[in-house]
C-alpha cells in the first residue's frame, strides 16, 4: 500500500498558467520519486479520470529532442487534463528503464543504423524493462479505480487491466513527426512494428 505524502499547488505548462497539484508518494517498491500531476482534482470530483503514464524522457521532455515524441506528448496530456480534468504519473523510469546513459549509448547505436530494440539488445538489455506496479500503488493510493487511459501502447494498458484498475476507454495520443536525419519517424515506426503500438503508420511516413 502506497499513501499520499504531500499534494501541494502549482501552475504548470509552457506558460506556467494551467492550475494543477503536485502530490508525492510513501510507499512505492521501487525507490524512484514517481509523482502524480493532478489537473481539476480528477480524482475527487470524477469517477473515471483520465490518466497519463508518462515515462521520464530528459532529452524529450526537457529539451524537446528530435529524436522522440516524449516532450510533445506531455504538453498535449497536460493540456487536454487542463480541459477534462485528469491525473498525469510521471514516472522515473528514463530510457524505457535502463537510464539516461545507457539510453546515450542506444541513441549512438541507433545513429549507425540499429533501431530502438535492437540497440537495447545489443547493449544487454531488454526491449522494454519498464514495469507499472508504481503506477498502480499511486493510483489506489488516490482511491483511483476506474480510469479513461491516455496511450498507444497496449502494454500499459495490460499493466493497468491486469492489477486491478478498471480501463473503461483508451485515448491514443497524436503523432508529433520531426523529419530529418536526428529525426523521430524511425523511432515510431519501431513502435508500431515491434512494439504493436496503436499509431496509424500512415501518419508516420514520409510521403
Ligand atoms: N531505451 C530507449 N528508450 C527510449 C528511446 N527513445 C525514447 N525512450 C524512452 O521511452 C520512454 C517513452 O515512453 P512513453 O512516452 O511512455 O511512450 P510509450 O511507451 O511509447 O507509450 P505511449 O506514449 O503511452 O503510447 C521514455 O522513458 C524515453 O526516455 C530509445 O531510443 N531507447
Ligand atoms: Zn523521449
Amino acid at each position: 500500500m502506497a499513501e499520499v505524502r504531500a499534494r501541494v499547488q502549482l501552475n504548470v505548462g509552457k506558460n506556467s498558467d494551467i492550475p494543477a497539484e503536485i502530490v508525492s508518494f510513501s510507499g512505492l517498491k521501487d525507490g524512484q520519486e514517481h509523482v502524480a500531476l493532478i489537473f481539476n482534482e480528477a480524482d475527487k470530483h470524477q469517477q473515471t479520470p483520465l490518466i497519463r503514464m508518462h515515462s521520464e524522457c530528459l532529452t524529450g521532455d526537457v529539451f524537446h529532442s528530435s529524436r522522440c515524441d516524449c516532450g510533445e506528448q506531455l504538453n498535449e496530456s497536460i493540456e487536454l487534463m487542463h480541459q477534462e480534468g485528469g491525473i498525469l504519473l510521471y514516472l522515473r523510469q528514463e530510457g524505457r528503464g535502463i537510464g539516461l546513459y545507457n539510453k546515450l549509448d542506444a541513441y549512438v547505436l541507433q545513429s549507425q543504423g540499429m533501431n530502438t530494440y535492437e540497440a537495447n539488445n545489443h547493449l544487454g538489455f531488454a526491449d522494454d524493462l519498464r514495469e507499472f506496479s508504481d503506477a498502480v500503488l499511486m493510483l489506489k493510493a488516490l482511491a483511483v479505480t476506474q480510469v479513461k487511459l491516455m496511450t498507444n501502447n497496449p502494454k500499459k494498458l495490460s499493466a493497468l487491466a491486469d492489477n486491478g484498475i478498471d480501463v473503461k476507454a483508451v485515448v491514443g495520443t497524436s503523432a508529433h513527426i520531426k523529419v530529418g536525419l536526428t529525426g523521430n519517424q524511425a523511432y515510431l515506426e519501431t513502435k508500431i512494428k515491434h512494439g504493436s503500438h496503436m499509431l496509424d503508420i500512415k501518419k508516420i511516413q514520409k510521403p
